[in-house]
């Protein structure tokens, strides 16, 4: 064994000790930066603080694929599923709850495109560059409740895909026009413009009959547009939801929707909570971010003379028959 000389050895002690010493210590203090700043900087807390929910949405869904699908690249699709209405309903709800599924991907805006001819005349390809990128495994679904009022949807709709998934909601009839009108008294308010009572707009003015030229009440004679649909989709491709259940308890309407989509049962009371202070169901992503809908579902109704609103009931009752026939379905209100 060579003896190293005690020059070399002092030089050593000296010199080169130190040096590895303060050398791992710097890598020590780096590595225990890194990972406190790992923890702290979850591609979820940094979405946190700023850019809202549905980036939110779209980090937790890549960081699940990534682990569930080998994070394959992604797309934009055509809708496989298309909420089609009915307005006031509970679209948004339904769409924005779907949009916490793993495999489900929606489409923020309202298309307009089958219901609107210039939109239309842009093509599919314009309309698929609309829709939000997706995995190959993932449903995309977008929302328009213009659709189930439209003639010329249904064709449209069937020609892009015949096998597409369609959802309607249905609300007391009744209910729905009161909201229906309640959205159009406050998007005229906005504009500082007014609306007449609900009573006068709903009843004829002469007759005193219900009136049948205004719109909202015309939306909610279901059958007459529902007909349309069936006359071109077979009714197993269209999920009926009651939007006034979806209010109460949305978890088991999405349960029979995740069946109908053919997805596993995800969205649980874990994921939507009742908020008392909204009186509606919201959605918890984790600890920290809770989301309610905008101010502009969940409006306070006007209060309405009672003869009107019996009235109302009477008169869609016939039509509610029509309606459970057609669909063989039976909801509360008859
Ligand atoms: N969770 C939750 N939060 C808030 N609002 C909820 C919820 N679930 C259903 N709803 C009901 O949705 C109604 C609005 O329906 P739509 O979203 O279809 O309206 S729209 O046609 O898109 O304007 C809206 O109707 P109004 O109460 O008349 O405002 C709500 O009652």
């Amino acid at each position: 064994m060579k003896i190293l000389p005690v020059r070399k050895v002092r030089l050593w002690t000296s010199t080169c000790l130190p040096l590895c010493f303060f050398f791992y210590i710097a890598v020590y203090c780096n590595s225990a930066i890194w990972s406190s700043l790992s923890i702290n900087t979850h591609p979820l807390d940094n979405i946190l603080t700023g850019s809202g929910f549905r980036k939110l949405l779209e980090e937790r869904s890549r960081l699940s694929s990534n682990v569930s699908h080998g994070g394959g690249g992604k797309s934009r699709r055509l809708p496989s599923c298309i909420i089609i209405g009915v307005r006031k309903c509970g679209t948004r709800a339904l769409l924005e709850f779907l949009s916490l599924h793993p495999d489900i991907v929606t489409a923020d805006e309202e298309m307009h495109f089958f219901n609107n001819d210039d939109r239309y005349r842009q093509g599919l390809e314009w309309y698929r560059q609309r829709m939000p990128p997706s995995r190959s495994h993932q449903i995309t679904i977008e929302k328009t409740p213009g659709y189930f009022i439209s003639s010329m949807a249904p064709s449209r709709v069937h020609r892009m895909n015949s096998s597409v998934k369609l959802i309607v909601l249905l609300r007391h009839p009744t209910v729905r026009t009161v909201s229906d009108y309640t959205q159009i008294y406050f998007n005229k308010l906005g504009k500082n413009e007014s609306l007449d009572a609900f009573e006068d707009l709903v009843l004829d003015r002469e007759s005193k009959a219900v009136n049948l030229r205004y719109k909202a009440v015309q939306i909610s004679i279901y059958h007459h547009y529902f007909r349309r649909w069936l006359d071109i989709f077979p009714r197993q491709q269209i999920h009926v939801v009651d939007g006034d259940h979806l209010i109460l308890d949305p978890v088991s309407e999405i349960r029979s929707i995740e069946d109908f989509l053919g997805v596993p049962h995800h969205i649980d009371y874990s994921i939507l909570y009742f908020n008392s202070t909204r009186g509606f169901y919201c959605m918890r992503l984790n600890a920290t971010y809770e989301r309610c809908l905008g101010a502009s579902k969940g409006r306070k109704h006007p209060d309405i003379d009672q003869t009107v609103i019996r009235k109302l009931n009477r008169f869609f009752v016939p039509h509610n028959k029509q309606l459970f026939n057609m669909l063989h379905v039976q909801f509360p209100w008859t």
